[in-house]
């Protein structure tokens, strides 16, 4: 295993050797592989974004709006219905952090019935269950333990980035006016997670402002907790993205250096854990990242746009197959759930059930 020391040193440096070296190290750890034709995954989604305001404001998100909005269970069951068409087998829903604190959102919320929005999540992913062949994923922020419990009935598998474990960018224009980016609460949340067997995503978000310690220090924190659970399914190395109109704008972005060696790095922390890495966010270096260890490109759709980066478009499949093939790797389908976890073990009996009979039964 490589040590934090080693792993900060390499970040550090500016080495074409060191960089070379580590690439073998990686290559050599998936030896055990060769006669199997190394797999590269990815899901067809649609994104439900249930509501844009958010009690945080992160200094590198475009997607939160001040507007009390909420979307209207027939524009939720539409997108569904459309992307099943598709051929989209997860329904992603992103959105704010604790929206309901906000009162005209609770008014809304309480006009359809619905006591909270978590009560209404849960209604919508009960109704993409029995409606339709896609598998709710849910990442909104913060959640307590009770709160994952309820979900976990109607999703095939949870998300919240850690970001970075640093507490130092709780003071910076970053995560200042972010209370839910605290990393003590987002490490209990995932922890929180793995005590109720939820197959999990999370993720580092690189160029926030951290340090080479910090990102070392954030992998570590997952390859630990991961270590103690194992419910971790995959882990998102993000490049943040500047865009126009948010704090840091003039924030830089990472290198595809940086990133390569942030994955490298990730490959050898994080054991059998899989890297994705968003292609929309990596067009001209996704490619090169497959041969670091990236074996999943994460959420793709044909139906619906990045809301956190609207600007950045998905590629189709075919496109991701070309990238794939070219390096003699396999592009592969998955379900929001990996297939390593679908048992009655991680997944509710709604859930299990649904996969066992509806899904998986087109696939034979
Ligand atoms: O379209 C996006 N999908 C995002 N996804 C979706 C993700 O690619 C897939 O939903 C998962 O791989 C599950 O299949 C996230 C999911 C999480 O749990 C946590 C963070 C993200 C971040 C994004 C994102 O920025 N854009
Ligand atoms: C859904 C996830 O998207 C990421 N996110 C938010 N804003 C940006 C940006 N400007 N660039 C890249 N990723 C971003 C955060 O990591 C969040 O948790
Ligand atoms: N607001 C949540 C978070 O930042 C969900 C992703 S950003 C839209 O964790
Ligand atoms: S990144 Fe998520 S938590 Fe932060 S402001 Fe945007 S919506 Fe809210």
């Amino acid at each position: 295993m490589i040590t934090k020391k080693e792993a900060v040193d390499f970040l550090n440096s500016s080495s074409t050797e060191n960089i070379l070296d580590m690439l073998s190290k990686i290559s050599k750890k998936g030896t055990h592989e060769k006669d199997r034709r190394r797999c590269i995954t990815y899901s067809k989604n649609v994104f439900i974004p249930l509501s844009k305001w958010c009690r945080n404001k992160c200094g590198y998100c475009i997607f939160r709006e001040d507007k009390p909005k909420l979307m209207k269970p027939s524009e939720v069951k539409e997108i569904i219905l459309r992307g099943d068409k598709l051929g989209c087998r997860e329904a992603l829903f992103t959105f704010g952090e604790n929206v309901d604190e906000n009162e005209k959102i609770k008014e809304q919320l309480r006009s359809m019935g619905f006591d909270n929005i978590l009560e209404y999540l849960y209604y919508l992913e009960d109704w993409t269950l029995n409606n339709s062949s896609l598998l709710p994923h849910t990442n909104c922020g913060i959640l307590s333990y009770e709160e994952l419990k309820m979900l976990k009935e109607v999703n095939a598998s949870m998300g919240l980035m850690l970001e970075n474990v640093s507490e130092r960018l709780m003071n910076t224009i970053a995560h200042k006016y972010s209370p839910g980016k605290d990393p003590r609460l987002r490490i209990e949340m995932i922890e929180n997670a793995g005590k109720l067997k939820i197959p999990f995503t999370t993720g580092l978000l690189i160029g926030i402002g951290e340090t080479n310690e910090e990102i070392v220090e954030s992998l570590f924190a997952i390859r630990k907790i991961y270590k103690k659970y194992g419910h971790i399914q995959e882990v998102i190395i993000q490049n943040f993205r500047a865009k126009k109109g948010i704090p840091m704008e003039n924030f830089k972005e990472p290198s595809p250096v940086k990133m390569l060696k942030v994955i490298i790095l990730a490959k050898l922390i994080l054991d059998d854990i899989s890297i994705q890495i968003p292609p929309n966010l990596n067009r001209e270096t996704g490619q090169l990242f497959l041969l670091a260890g990236v074996d999943d490109w994460g959420g793709i759709s044909p139906l619906t746009k990045d809301y956190v980066n609207p600007e950045a478009e998905w590629p189709e499949v075919e496109e991701l197959r070309r990238w794939t093939e070219e390096l003699g790797l396999e592009l592969k389908m998955r379900l929001p759930v990996y297939d390593k976890y679908i048992s009655r073990e991680w997944l509710s009996e709604k859930v299990y059930e649904k996969i066992k009979i509806d899904i998986l039964k087109d696939q034979r």
